[in-house]
């Protein structure tokens, strides 16, 4: 088997092989555009070849940059395109992709990669970790009704703005001006790049699929929020709701619960525990399903990972790291200070011992290493650092990451 990067001349093949591994036929192209496959790196794309010669494995990676609490920006990869043609499987070719991949990622200089697994039981072993979740809010219209806030100010307070329902296609630049500003503040969030917006390549409301979009306004006309939906059926399904705060999104929530015409609202794409269930007046009106993994983190340099994200407790905790892909194991100490992390190789005795997609799984904040302590995953050497290292992990708020590719 040979593994080897792919030029434009490999398109048509890659697009194929990968189609044929997911058992899909490839779209039709609309208006030239409006495909996922239009997104792709081709330069960071890699073909696995059967010994004639044939393609019968992909692999790819996006760039992308990735909100780490405390509002740092980092480049990571965003592996995409992952396939082997169902008459070669299980004959070590992901395996050897994955390791094709993950070294030349660590070529690259970065420290993080990050995919979205089509099912959870792949990745861990290459070292990805999930670390964000998502899910789905249901609320029938009968039982919407929003509570009154107790607090004085709260997200509740009505934002000082106005709502316009516009049509996707009109409406392109406000929706990337949006997203971007969104995203450089939620911890998890991944960036959508220009070329994604200009070739409408993704999920709505990127896609060129009809929506109607109602766009946020604060009180200078500037937007600062929008909810991409459609009314099918007596369902209006909300694709994403993206504010830059939470009273725009208490707006916009308002906005689809008060639809005419209508007798359930989905919120595709929140946080399980998305606040809007408690302003509900009814709590159990706010149906959360669908709950599911969503991002999935891999270190790859574990001090530079860790120093490059925000943090919010001082402490000092000693983490023994093991790589069974990499066939590596270290032993770090983490001091914070002041919200700065320093990692340094360290033989002092360990608090916690974890295998890296553990890591993976609690460097944004979104799982507790005291669950994956209780789980029988992360070994606790003493018990005051199974609480230090739940303090020292947690982010500004709960990571969320609703880019699909
Ligand atoms: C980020 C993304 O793109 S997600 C998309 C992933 N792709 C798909 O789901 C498309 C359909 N599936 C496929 O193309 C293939 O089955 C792949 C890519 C998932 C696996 O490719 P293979 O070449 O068969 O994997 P490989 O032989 O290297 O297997 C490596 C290990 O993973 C295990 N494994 C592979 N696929 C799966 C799976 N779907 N579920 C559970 N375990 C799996 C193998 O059993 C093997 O385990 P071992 O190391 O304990 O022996």
């Amino acid at each position: 088997m040979e593994i080897r990067s792919t030029s434009d001349e490999d398109l048509e093949v890659f697009v194929d092989t990968v189609h044929a591994a997911f058992g899909h036929f490839p779209e039709t192209p609309v208006d030239g555009g409006g495909l996922w496959w239009s997104a792709l790196e081709i330069d960071r794309c890699l073909l696995a070849l059967a010994a004639d010669g044939r393609a019968v494995g992909t692999a790819a990676a996006h760039s992308f940059e990735l909100t780490l609490p405390g509002e740092a920006l980092v480049p990571v990869s965003g592996v995409t395109a992952v396939g082997v043609l169902p008459s070669h499987r299980r004959r070590g070719m992901l395996s050897a992709m994955m390791r094709h991949q993950l070294a030349g990622l660590r070529a690259r200089g970065e420290f993080l990669s990050v995919l979205l697994a089509s099912e959870a039981t792949i990745y861990g072993r290459f070292g990805y970790g999930p670390a964000t979740s998502t899910a789905e809010l249901r609320v029938p219209r009968h039982r919407a009704a929003l509570a009154r806030p107790r607090a004085r100010r709260t997200a509740d307070a009505p934002a000082d703005g106005s709502i316009e329902v516009l049509r996707r296609d009109g409406c392109g630049e406000i929706l990337e001006e949006v997203y971007d500003r969104y995203r450089r503040t939620q911890p998890g969030a991944l960036s959508r790049p220009h070329r994604w917006w200009d070739l409408r390549a993704g999920q709505p409301p990127i896609s060129p699929a009809p929506r109607y979009i109602a766009v946020h306004r604060d009180a200078d006309g500037l937007p600062d929020g929008y909810a991409s939906y459609s009314i099918d059926s007596g369902t209006l399904t909300v694709d994403e709701t993206i504010a830059t705060d939470d009273a725009v999104f208490t707006a916009l929530a308002r906005y689809a619960l008060g639809h005419d015409l209508v007798s359930r609202v989905v919120f595709k794409h929140v946080p399980p525990e998305h606040p809007l269930r408690r302003q509900l007046a009814d709590l159990r009106a706010g149906e959360v399903s669908g709950v599911m993994d969503w991002l999935w983190v891999r270190l790859l340099d574990v001090p530079g990972a860790l120093t490059a994200r925000g943090w919010f407790t001082d402490g000092e905790l000693v983490l023994d790291v093991e790589d069974p892909f990499l066939g590596e194991h270290a032993r770090y100490l983490l001091t914070v200070r002041d919200g700065k992390a320093d990692c340094v190789p360290t033989d002092r005795e360990p608090g916690l011992s974890l295998d890296i997609r553990d890591l993976g799984s609690v460097y944004l904040g979104g799982t507790a290493p005291s669950t994956l302590v209780r789980a029988g995953h992360i070994q606790a050497h003493q018990p005051d650092a199974v609480t230090l290292a739940d303090a020292l992990f947690r982010a500004e708020r709960s990571p969320h990451c609703l880019h699909w590719f």
